[in-house]
């Protein structure tokens, strides 16, 4: 059985990650890329459908782990009646094809080991044919090759590689996994000890450019690490998170695919990372942007792939019983041919930020800001399906309504702060306009609070971003009632729901219930300081320190009646929500201005 969601560790090299359990086990591993089949799918089914065990042979929960300070090297020990034992995971930066590195040193006493190494590409059911020559096998299937070299002999029993072997103190033994596509040639082995060391000097190199300076320095580098672990490289897109099928619900059906590129999702993202001054990046996701969304602005798709691919459809793999019976598994997604408002507002909001913070002139950028704003012009008062991808009837949804506004605003400020040229009179008119709808149709005066959608008895935690994006100012009644009401009806545990899956009959359209959302929480932790609650808010953000799992990472969800994380993991949108929210209660510098703390790299 797959273990606990935030037993797992990632370890990754920008192209893709792998999962590794407090076991050992290497239980998730999608190849090459992120949205690739995966060839270690244990994590949605049970060892036949692959993984890779590396542990003491007395098996067992570790005894600690960590990652190595500022880096993803995963280090994981466990104290045995023999002595005490290391193992150290990590894959190095993608140089060609993909590394896959563990190393194995003794620390104490001879402790006896065991690996199971079971391939099994496309997503688990495919077993490659393997050769085996003493300590180097082979293997491969359809497109996939797979080569794995060890310091021990190893032997093929039942389709996986096996090896029994002693380490004592002061002693290591290594394995290295590569990956190619099986009609190219066989890629140079890596070397274990320098691919960890060019790793280690990666990640601190790399962090060793953030510039924050505000409180809570530990949990805000990892979360950037992760933010960074969960960039594809080649593209700059940001995947949503490292897995699929996770589920909302333990046993239950929302389970989806998060290994793409939401804009919404990675529009927070930007914030996060210009906000900490990490510039390349911000550029590397424009870029990404601007192909990505090419073409006829009414086909502008919610998410796309890590690459830019438009057609992501959704489809279940019977043949993975799903993440301790959560099932169906899916992969693809088709909550992208779905009409979501906001995406707008988010694109151009985040646009407009990059603008602000000096990011390289690209008129490209401006062009597709006006190809987004002429479409926006004739829909923004079209029903939506909503940041929540509600998969029931469309909605007049407040949030989608307020992110119009933003683009309307933003729209404006680009004409007149940066002398950009556009109709801006009409964008002021219909800044006013949809402003005074929102707060017509959107408000309920009776309930002194904005709601889910026009006319809903339902409310969602999206509403507390309205003065985030300056909708309204702080103090004004209208969000300290927002506010109010959202903690008042959405929490659990004084933790945030996204909405309430039951509010008007049953607004997404899905059966079951779901876990509380830690993006959301953080928007409440940010409310609460905004509103000035600003103790409230400080205690509620170290409350949400604590469901980090030992290594710092965080799913989507959470469920407070069991302490156990869910949904997809690790989550860009909850490191997001954590980056962010410490930027606000340390009084950072806004996004806009990511040079003023320290001179650039
Ligand atoms: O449960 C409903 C929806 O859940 C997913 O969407 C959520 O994740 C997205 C990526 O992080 C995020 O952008 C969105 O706001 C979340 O609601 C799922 O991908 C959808 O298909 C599903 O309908």
């Amino acid at each position: 059985m797959a273990s606990h969601i935030d037993d797992y560790g990632m370890i990754g090299d920008l192209h893709t990650a792998a999962l590794v359990g407090t076991d050992g086990s290497i239980d998730w591993l999608c190849l090459p890329r992120f949205d690739s089949p995966a060839c270690f799918a244990a994590l949605l089914g049970g060892d036949e459908h692959g993984s890779w065990v590396l542990a003491p042979v007395g098996g067992g929960r570790c005894t600690r782990r960590r990652y190595r300070p500022d880096t993803l090297i995963l280090e994981t020990e466990w104290d045995t009646p023999e002595g005490t034992v290391r193992v150290i995971d990590a894959m190095p930066p993608r140089d060609g094809a993909a590394d896959l590195v563990r190393v194995v040193e003794g620390l104490s006493g001879r402790v006896p080991m065991r690996t199971v190494m079971r391939l099994r590409f496309g997503y688990g059911r495919i077993e490659p044919w393997i050769r085996c020559h003493g300590s180097e096998l082979a293997a491969i299937a359809g497109p996939d090759a797979a080569w794995l070299d060890a310091d021990v002999q190893l032997r093929v029993e039942d389709g996986a590689a096996h090896a029994e072997f002693t380490v004592g103190a002061g002693e290591t033994v290594s394995f290295g996994l590569t990956h190619q596509l099986s009609h190219l040639d066989r890629p140079r082995p890596p070397k274990p000890v320098q691919a960890l060391e060019h790793t280690e000097a990666f990640w601190t190199d790399w962090i060793g450019a953030m510039r924050y300076e505000g409180g809570w320095s530990e949990a805000v580098r990892r979360s950037l690490i992760v933010l960074k672990a969960l960039t594809y490289d080649p593209t700059g897109g940001i995947a949503a998170a490292a897995t699929t099928s996770l589920p909302e619900d333990l046993g239950g059906v929302r389970n989806w695919d998060y290994r793409f590129c939401w804009l919404r999702d990675a529009a927070f993202s930007l914030q996060a990372l210009l906000g900490t001054g990490f510039i390349e990046e911000a550029n590397a996701w424009r870029q990404w942007l601007l192909r990505a969304a090419a073409g006829d602005p009414a086909e502008l798709q919610i998410m796309y792939g890590i690459d830019g691919q438009h057609w992501l459809p959704e489809q279940e793999l019977d043949w993975l019983p799903g993440y301790r019976g959560s099932a169906p598994v899916r992969i693809g997604n088709a909550a992208t041919g779905q009409f979501q408002l906001d995406v707008w507002g988010e694109t151009l909001d985040a646009l407009h930020l990059a603008r602000e913070a000096d990011l390289q002139a690209d008129a490209s950028a401006w062009d597709l800001q006006l190809a987004l704003l002429r479409f926006l012009e004739e829909h923004w008062d079209d029903p939506d399906d909503g940041l929540w991808e509600i998969r029931g009837e469309q909605r007049h949804f407040v949030h989608s309504k307020v992110m119009a506004w933003a683009a309307f605003d933003r729209a404006v400020h680009a004409v007149e702060k940066f002398g950009l040229e556009g109709p801006v009179e009409r964008w002021r008119d219909l800044r006013t306009r949809v402003h005074a709808e929102v707060c017509e149709q959107g408000f309920d005066p009776v309930r002194g609070t904005f709601t889910q959608f026009y006319g809903s008895n339902g409310l969602d935690a999206a509403l507390l971003l309205i003065p985030q994006v300056g909708f309204l100012p702080w103090d004004d009644p209208r969000v300290a009632g927002t506010v109010d009401a959202v903690q008042a009806e959405l929490s659990r545990d004084g933790f945030l729901m996204r909405y309430d899956v039951s509010a008007d009959g049953g607004v997404d359209g899905l059966p079951g219930e779901e876990g509380v959302f830690l993006a959301c929480t953080f928007w409440l932790v940010d409310a609460l300081h905004g509103i000035g609650r600003e103790q409230e808010a400080r205690d509620l953000f170290e409350r949400l320190l604590k469901v980090r799992n030992d290594l710092g990472l965080l799913s989507e969800e959470y469920d407070p009646a069991t302490g156990r994380q869910l949904g997809n993991t690790p989550q860009a949108y909850s490191h997001v929500g954590l980056v962010n929210s410490a930027r606000h209660l340390s009084g950072a510098h806004p996004a806009t201005t990511p040079r003023a703390v320290r001179p650039e790299r």
